[in-house]
């Protein structure tokens, strides 16, 4: 068929054009798509934004969180929703990942959504009180527990799903393996924040949950080799251009002023994103 993933886009040029001693790295290079990255190389470059490169997690987070919403209003647009009012549910981790989904909660209100946030396990770091508060003040509200299957599916046009990130291993410790049992049941869309919550960071998960949009923040990890939604959506238009060449990212050109990026060859046989 004309759906090759990522995988398979290098490997095919890895074997038809150039020898087949070549990397997976050094075809992807090649072939100028964008390089998915482990879990590892993912906390380094995390690691060297902060600490080489001086970044705090409050600008990169508010980065992240508004390209996340910059991509729902791309997929879900507040005219073409279902349901009014255009209500969404964010459901935020105890990590970073979770502080992305409330940055993401305040954008979406910014933009004409009515989101209301889950957030189960809040972690006591002034950054999250913070952006609590933030979402507090502008009226967003914070359920008491995770609605069921049936309700969020009657009540909400999409879930924004900021459970886990990169940093995700192990199997899943409660109350967040209750909520994405309940998620694989809804028939909304639900929109991943960096990683599909549940998955292996590289190997992904093919019974958990199946979400209609990935948000690949920086860049996208392995995990998103099995996503097979409609959106695939690259964020976090902040990578030193330095940092980008370390890792040999191939990122691709974002469009004029855009903080997201629709990342389309990996679906079809035109590898080049650039
Ligand atoms: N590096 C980057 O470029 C940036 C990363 N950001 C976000 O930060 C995320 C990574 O954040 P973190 O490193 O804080 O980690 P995560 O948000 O991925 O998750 C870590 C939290 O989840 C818990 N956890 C891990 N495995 C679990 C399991 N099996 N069951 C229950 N709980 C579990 C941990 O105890 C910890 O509280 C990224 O995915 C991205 O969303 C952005 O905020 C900003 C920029
Ligand atoms: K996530």
């Amino acid at each position: 068929g004309s759906v090759l993933t990522h995988t398979g886009a290098c490997a095919r040029i890895a074997s038809n054009i150039y020898s087949k001693d070549l990397t997976h790295r050094q075809a992807c290079t090649m072939a100028n798509t964008i390089k998915y990255l482990g879990q590892e190389e993912a906390q380094h470059i995390d690691e060297e934004l902060f600490n080489e490169y001086s970044f705090s997690v409050d600008q990169l987070m508010e980065l992240a969180g508004l390209s996340c919403a910059t991509a729902v209003t791309k997929g879900y647009p507040l005219q073409s929703l279902l349901k009014s009012p255009p209500r969404v549910l964010v459901i935020c981790g105890p990590g970073n990942n979770g502080g992305d989904g409330l940055v993401c909660a305040r954008h979406l209100k910014l933009f004409g959504y009515e989101p209301s946030v889950l957030y189960p396990k809040r972690p006591s770091k002034q950054l999250f009180l913070n952006l609590t508060t933030q979402c507090e003040k502008m009226d967003i509200s914070f359920l008491t527990e995770m609605p069921e299957a049936d309700v969020i599916d009657e009540v909400y046009n999409l879930v924004v799903d900021a459970i886990f990130g990169f940093s995700f291993k192990g199997a899943v410790r409660e109350p967040f393996g209750d909520i994405l049992s309940q998620l694989k049941k809804i028939t909304v869309p639900i929109a991943s924040v960096d990683i599909p919550s549940g998955w292996d960071v590289e190997n992904g998960c093919p019974d958990g949950i199946q979400p209609d949009m990935l948000i690949s923040l920086t860049a996208p990890k392995k995990a998103a080799n099995h996503f097979k939604g409609r959106y695939h959506f690259l964020g976090g238009r902040f990578v030193p251009p330095a940092l980008e060449q370390k890792y040999q990212l191939n990122l691709p050109q974002y469009p004029g002023t855009d903080c997201v990026y629709q990342l389309k060859s990996c679906y079809s046989r035109s590898v080049s994103p650039h």
